[in-house]
Parts: C-alpha cells; structure tokens; sequence
C-alpha cells in the first residue's frame, strides 16, 4: 500500500501550491489529500492527485478514492420547484466522496454551440472543469476551458441542485493523465449531512445582467439568483 512516505509516483504537496500555502501553512505539504479512512482533507478547489497505474498499490489504497466509485447511498428525488434532486439514503461523513460529475468532454467551442442549440433553458448540466478552482498558481493565461455535458450522458451527479449555502465541494482530480484541463470532477461532503438531506454544490455561475433564474436553494444566505 502506498504511503506519502513510500509513494513516489503521486504529486505530494509542495511549495508550488502557493495559495494552498497560504490557507494550510506547511501542514500538508508531502501528504496525500485523503486521510487513512479516504476522507479529503482540502478545502474545496484544490487540485487532488490519486494514485495510478504507475503506483505499486491495489485499490484498497486511501489515495484511491474517485477512481473506485460510489460507495455511499444516494436517492433521487422529485423536488416541488427545482425538477429532481439528489438526498443522502444513509448519514454521511464530512470529507467523504459522494460521486463523479460524468458526461461528455468539450473544447470550449463546442460548449458554446451546445449552449446555442439547447437554449437558454437548457443547458444546465454543462459543467466547467475549472469553474471550482481555488489554486490560481497552475491557471495560464489562454489556455482553453473543457466542459462536461451530462445532457444526454451522465450518472446520478447530473440531478444534484445548486444551494448557496451547500453541502458538497468541488475537486478536480487526476488519476492518470496529469493535464488539469480535463481533470476528473469529484464532488465530496463538506460537512456531515444527515440521512435524507438533499445534497448540493454552489454552481458558481456567473450572475449576468437582467432578472437571471430564481434560486430555490432555501438557504438563509441565498443570492436569489442561480445565474
Ligand atoms: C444539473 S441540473 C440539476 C438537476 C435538475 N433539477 C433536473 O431536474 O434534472 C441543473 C438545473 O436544475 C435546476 N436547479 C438546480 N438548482 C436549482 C436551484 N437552487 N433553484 C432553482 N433551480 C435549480 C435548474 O433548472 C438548473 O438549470
């Protein structure tokens, strides 16, 4: 089994995480992001490196968290004024992986012609791969955005809600390929939920001009607006 100690194949925090530095100090630097029960231990937006097909390790390692699926209980459900929605079936820990965000990958132009022939309305399950990240010592200027369509492909990911006030995280992680322009999306607990909760992550759209879409998150902060 791999350990930050053994392991020399995974990217271990270091001084390049420079905003990362600045929230952690050098408490993680040379750890993985998981701790031993395969509990993330960053806050949102940091970029995550599991181990892979270069590492001696099996899959029961506790950096090979996203790469072995599911493995909490999770419902869909019909909401009254969001369409369907996401809720825990079984309690579940702070830091804990909740699933995938899968669809089909996109350069940035055919995002936007995706956008243009669904419509305003309905092109909400295009998801930016870096619209979550907090690192901005790895962002190049002009380098290109890919998208994840769940549209018509996609797993249970594609019916989680936005709420201002949520309970999942964002992550990109990679696995095999090291580019984090087409990282995988990994959506984590942010805090323990109870059974039944309805699971959530802030969407992060841009708000733009004009009245936007009505946010029904509930939430005593919300921002009214989901874009
Ligand atoms: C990724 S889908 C989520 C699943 C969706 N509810 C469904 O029925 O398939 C995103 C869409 O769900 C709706 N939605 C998600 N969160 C919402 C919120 N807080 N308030 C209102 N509508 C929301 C919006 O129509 C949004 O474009």
């Amino acid at each position: 089994m791999c350990s930050p100690e053994t392991c020399d194949h995974v990217y271990l925090f270091d001084n390049d995480y420079e905003d990362a530095r600045d929230i952690y100090g050098n408490s993680m630097l040379g750890r993985f992001p998981y701790d031993d029960k395969g509990r993330i231990v960053l806050e949102e937006g940091y970029l995550v490196y599991e181990c892979n097909s270069m590492c001696s390790c099996n899959k029961t390692c506790p950096n090979r968290v996203l790469q072995n699926g599911i493995r909490v209980k999770l419902e869909v459900f019909k909401t009254d004024n969001k369409g369907w929605a996401v809720r825990a079936g079984e309690p579940i820990l702070r830091g804990t992986f909740i699933c995938e965000y899968i669809g089909e990958v996109l350069d940035e132009q055919e995002a936007n012609d995706r956008r243009d022939r669904y419509g305003k309305e309905g092109c909400s399950y295009l998801y930016k791969i870096d619209a979550h990240t907090n690192d901005m010592s790895r962002m190049v200027e002009g380098q290109s955005h890919y998208f994840i369509d769940a549209t018509k492909y996609g797993n249970v990911s594609r019916f989680i809600n936005h709420s201002c006030m949520p309970n999942l995280a964002n992550h990109q992680v990679l696995v095999n390929s090291m580019d984090s322009q087409r990282a995988h999306i990994g959506l984590y607990a942010s805090r323990d939920i109870s059974f039944g909760e309805e699971l959530t992550y802030n969407y992060r759209y841009e708000l733009l001009p004009g009245e936007g879409y009505p946010c029904h998150c509930g939430a005593s902060k919300c921002q009214g607006r989901l874009y």
